[in-house]
């Protein structure tokens, strides 16, 4: 059984802050059925698990996104871990491959209790098709998200990490249970910054996206709880 969803939202904000006092005052204005929150590679490294803790007391859904990508004893160890902190969600890499997969999925059952949801990041929103076809991949990058999120079902996972570009051919592929999580959302006239398969949070939600991760253009805004509030209204009657 998984950790029950308790709140509705779709939206996912990625606490990239390197102050502390700064990621505070902003769960101080928010509460958890207005968005989940996950915790990245930079809070986790800079403030560890005791700040995943906190965020868990204070009853948000917590996603840990920190991409497990090792051989299948170290990835099993490390989500077992995780699973133990109470998120509601972690993630791996699809990139490794089926006995990974496997291995974390089976750590995650190993814990009692209700289990976060595991998911696998197919290909990063960072990439285009020019930086993808440089690491030598012989697939198209479509191509590749729909393998890599097939082989994520094969392997029992509950969900993928890909782009709301692919969410239409991945529902078709991967049916309506299987949670599509999809950064790379940015609300009409923001900057991309560093992402490059973009799009607004009302196509993706159209799209059939079950999550969407937003960071920047919430947390790096002057007014992140207007900002987010109204990103919340515009997807509420899709
Ligand atoms: O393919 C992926 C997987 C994870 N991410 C993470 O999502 C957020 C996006 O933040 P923005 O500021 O909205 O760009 C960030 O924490 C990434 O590590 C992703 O962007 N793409």
């Amino acid at each position: 059984m998984t950790i029950q969803d308790k709140y509705d939202s779709k939206i996912i904000v990625a606490l990239d802050f390197d102050d502390i006092r700064k990621a505070r005052s902003f769960i101080s204005k928010i509460d958890p059925n207005l968005c989940k929150l996950k915790v990245g590679k930079e809070m986790f490294t800079l403030f560890g698990p005791d700040w995943v803790r906190y965020l868990v007391e204070q009853d948000f859904s917590v996603f840990l996104d920190l991409k497990f990508f090792d051989i299948p004893n170290t990835v099993a160890k490390a989500c077992k871990a995780a699973a133990q902190l109470g998120v509601w969600m972690v993630d791996v890499h699809a990139s490794g491959g089926e006995v990974m997969m496997r291995a974390a999925q089976e750590a995650i059952d190993s814990v009692s209790g209700p289990r976060p949801l595991l998911t696998a990041v197919t290909v990063l929103t960072s990439f285009d098709e020019q930086q993808y076809q440089s690491i030598g991949y012989h697939r198209t990058m479509e191509q590749q998200v729909k393998h890599l999120g097939k082989l994520a079902e094969l392997s029992g996972l509950d969900g993928i990490v890909c782009s709301a570009q692919e969410a239409n051919a991945m529902r078709v592929e991967l049916g309506p249970e299987f949670k599509l999580v999809t950064p790379g959302i940015r609300p009409a006239g923001s900057a991309t910054e560093d992402q490059s398969r973009v799009m607004t949070p009302e196509m993706a939600i159209q799209s059939g996206v079950d999550y969407l991760v937003i960071g920047r253009p919430i947390t790096q805004s002057s007014e992140p709880l207007k900002v987010l509030c109204e990103i919340s209204e515009s997807i509420k009657s899709l």
